[in-house]
């Protein structure tokens, strides 16, 4: 009987413990959603004083300059750049030509262990030259050359055999005929002795790299204390207009525009008589891309020099013609269109990088006789440099 009091009591304390865990367990689990809320409702708390903090900084970030659309890789990468020399760069700008026309050599002779025949050479030579867009008129010429001045036992030797054609490549690419009006040594560095401002237009078709060189040409002005006008005549393109005033901002130079669609004359116009006003040193004029084949645009842009004349008798100073090294022989056709109607003085090459068609320079030099002011090899401001004969035939000649 006291047993089975036992057990009932027993039983009885388990209903009761089993009902008391039952409900703390209820009271935790109910009081779950509230730990949940009060959590979610921390988590917006911080969430909110992260967006507020977030907008105050954006408030107190208002004054810096608003974000341009197309800004060029070149702007944005400046900084970041790490300054190599420019014939390190040049070097590198040249490693595919390089490798086209100089390995090429250099594997040809190892192949045959040193007894290459004159005629193996100078056909293998040849072949290089072309493939590397010297052209088949100046790659015969330097032929000629080579072999001239070659002895038969030269041949064995590739020293003696690279050496010869770099002197003759050299002896082409200084052989450019002078130009009366433009300045022919650093353009731009040598200004102070001359009439000023020095109004230089930019001519090319479209993509070849007129409005980047634009801007960095008047960076590099504005890095040497001149003062700078830029005048955005491409007013077909937009963002043409949009890149050079992120380095009209950069170089503190006034920048001309106009509506999209206005007369690039006009701008042109404008461009100058605002440099003879503010007593800049230099005035570019960037020019819309233009199709050779569109005659209509190409008289436009003897309007623009006409017109430019008109303000100042003696402008342009010089008329750059940027021509896109990677399009190889098609450039020395569009240079040679481009003469047809303006009086170019000087040229810029770019992209000079992109391609193992570097040998198109030496053609341009050959065929042309115009000299070779500028090259680019790259994007950044640090990519373009006065052209110089003998850098570019050693950077074309340097082993790595
Ligand atoms: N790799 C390389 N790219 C270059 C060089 N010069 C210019 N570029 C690039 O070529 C592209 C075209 O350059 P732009 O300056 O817009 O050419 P543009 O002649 O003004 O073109 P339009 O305004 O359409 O007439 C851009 O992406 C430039 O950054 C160079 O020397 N090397």
């Amino acid at each position: 009987m006291i047993a089975a009091g036992v057990v009932v009591s027993a039983i009885i304390v388990l209903i009761i413990i089993n009902i008391f865990y039952n409900r703390k367990k209820k009271i935790h689990t109910d009081s779950l959603p509230k730990e949940k809320e009060s959590l979610r409702e921390s988590l917006i708390d911080l969430t909110e004083r992260k967006a507020q903090e977030h907008l105050l900084e954006n408030k107190t970030q208002k004054k810096s300059p608003p974000v341009i659309k197309d800004v060029p890789k070149e702007v944005s990468l400046k900084e970041s750049q790490p300054t190599h020399n420019w014939f390190d760069r040049l070097k590198g700008g040249l490693r595919k030509t390089h490798s086209q026309i100089i390995t090429g050599l250099d594997e040809f002779f190892i192949s045959k262990k040193d007894k290459a025949s004159r005629a193996e050479a100078l056909e293998t030579l040849f072949e290089l030259l072309v493939q590397a867009d010297v052209g088949v008129r100046t790659s015969e010429y330097l032929v000629d050359k080579v072999k001239a001045r070659m002895n038969a036992e030269d041949y064995s030797d590739p020293k003696i055999f690279k050496n010869i054609l770099r002197e003759e490549i050299f002896t082409i690419l200084t052989a450019t005929k002078e130009n009366p009006k433009g300045i022919l040594e650093n353009p731009l560095q040598s200004l102070s002795d001359k009439k000023l401002p020095h109004i230089v237009l930019m001519v090319g078709v479209n993509g070849v790299g007129k409005t980047t060189t634009t801007g960095k040409l008047a960076y590099k002005a504005h890095l040497r204390g001149q003062k700078v006008v830029i005048g955005a005549a491409d007013t077909f393109r937009a963002a043409a207009v949009e890149q050079l005033a992120v380095w009209a901002q950069r170089s503190n130079a006034e920048m001309i525009r106009l509506k999209e669609g206005s007369d690039p004359a006009s701008v042109a116009f404008e461009t100058v008589k605002k440099a003879s006003e503010n007593g800049s040193s230099v005035c570019l004029i960037d020019t819309a891309g233009r199709l050779q084949n569109r005659q209509d645009l190409m008289q436009e842009l003897a309007k623009i020099g006409r017109v430019i004349s008109k303000e100042n008798p003696d402008a342009p100073h010089e008329v750059l013609l940027v021509l896109d090294a990677t399009t190889g022989q098609n450039a020395l056709q569009q240079a040679k269109v481009f003469l047809e109607v303006v009086n170019i003085t000087g040229l810029v090459l770019t992209k000079l990088d992109g391609t193992a068609k570097g040998g198109i320079a030496i053609a341009i030099a050959s065929e042309l006789g115009l000299p070779i002011r500028y090259v680019g090899v790259g994007e950044s401001v640090e990519d373009l440099e006065v052209f110089e004969a003998h850098e570019f035939v050693n950077a074309l000649f340097a082993e790595s």
